[in-house]
């Protein structure tokens, strides 16, 4: 288990300040706009930064006084920093020659990366006639090498295009599963956390804002800050609440809360070909509802039908709001009955 114990570093104009704990064999995605610390955070776990105050631990033995080649983390950076000189196979093994294992076991080890990362085929290639997605995949295989017992990926697809990044993600899950070592993964796109890691936390301004399975964070979003980050829609402050009928308070109104042709009278003003899905924007009790779904065969200017189920409403808190505010309304979803 890693666990970061009240871990602070401040810069100017910036303070890093987490608490967290990752399980063994579990994926954290540290998830967060730019500039939230996330990388900052990375540092500070393999030692290549040192805190101002608070710990690392693994298990029970504290890493923080010790330095970064004796802490067994293995880290894969943003631009992969592969050896250009050396082929894919040296590189994998460079911290194995360096940490003196001898060659048969060096041998060993690099045949079960290039299975592990499909990258038999590509041993004897340098980094230069590699593709993008294969130098990611040579960065991870050497950063496992040494059977690390913390793995820190600092955004691992963020150098690849969308389509690639879309078919390494599940391979690099299915790796990640596979080794089972406890693992930090930064990345600041929200649908690739959520394939990945077992655990999200939300990084912002270098506090955690929320952290829990990616199911609790979607659906329970704290705050509205929360729900725009991870891509929600219909995300309402106190002022608008109340002009719907809601109670005293911001609220998000998923996708699922919302039913298309039965209700209230609702005014199309947008629609949005997406392909498999079309998106419609509604002028419904002063506000404007986004909806995302099959052909609704209806288009700007026709009056739509929208119900609302208000059981599935979800109340937010307003920002900065406690903790324990939150708990007492959790209760009072289904109340809503505007
Ligand atoms: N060595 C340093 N000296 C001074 N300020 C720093 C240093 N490293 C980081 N910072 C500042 O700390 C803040 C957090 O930076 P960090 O790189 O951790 O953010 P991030 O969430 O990883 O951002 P990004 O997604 O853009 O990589 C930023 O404001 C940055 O300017």
């Amino acid at each position: 288990m890693l666990r970061l114990t009240g871990l602070q570093k401040t810069y100017p104009g910036f303070a890093l300040s987490v608490t967290l704990e990752v399980r063994p064999g579990q994926t954290l995605a540290l998830l967060g706009p730019s500039g939230s610390g996330k990388s900052t955070l990375l540092r500070l776990v393999a030692g290549l930064e040192v805190p101002d105050s608070g710990q690392v631990w693994l298990d029970e033995t504290e890493l923080t006084p010790l330095p970064s080649e004796a802490r067994q983390v293995g880290f894969v950076f943003q631009d992969y920093a592969l050896f250009p000189h050396l082929s894919v196979s040296e590189n994998i093994a460079f911290g194995l020659r360096e940490a003196r294992w001898d060659n048969a076991s060096i041998r060993k080890r690099v045949d079960e990366l290039l299975d592990l990362t499909h990258l038999f085929p590509h041993a004897h290639k340098r980094p230069e006639q590699l593709s993008g997605g294969e130098r990611q995949r040579v960065a991870l295989a050497r950063a496992l090498a040494h059977r690390p017992q913390v793995l820190l990926l600092d955004e691992p697809l963020g150098a690849l295009d969308l389509k690639l990044r879309q078919e390494l993600l599940l391979e690099l899950r299915a790796i990640l599963r596979q080794t089972a070592v406890p693992t930090i993964v930064v990345t600041h796109d929200q649908s690739e956390a959520f394939v990945i890691a077992h655990q999200v936390t939300l990084l912002r301004e270098g506090t955690i804002v929320q952290q829990g399975t990616p199911e609790q964070l979607f659906n329970r979003p704290k705050n509205r800050w929360v729900a725009t980050f991870l891509g929600h829609r219909n995300v309402f402050t106190t002022e608008q609440s109340r002009q719907m009928g809601l109670p005293a308070r911001p609220h998000l109104l998923p996708q699922e809360a919302l039913m298309l042709g039965e209700g209230e009278e609702a005014r199309v003003q947008e629609r949005i070909f997406k392909g498999f899905t079309v998106a419609l924007e509604l002028a419904w009790r002063g506000q404007r509802l986004y909806l995302e779904g099959p052909e609704p065969g209806l288009h700007p200017g026709d009056t739509a039908r929208i119900r609302v189920d208000w059981s599935k409403v979800v109340p937010l808190e307003e920002e900065g709001e406690k903790n324990e505010l939150r708990e007492l309304l959790g209760t009072q979803t289904t109340s809503i009955k505007p």
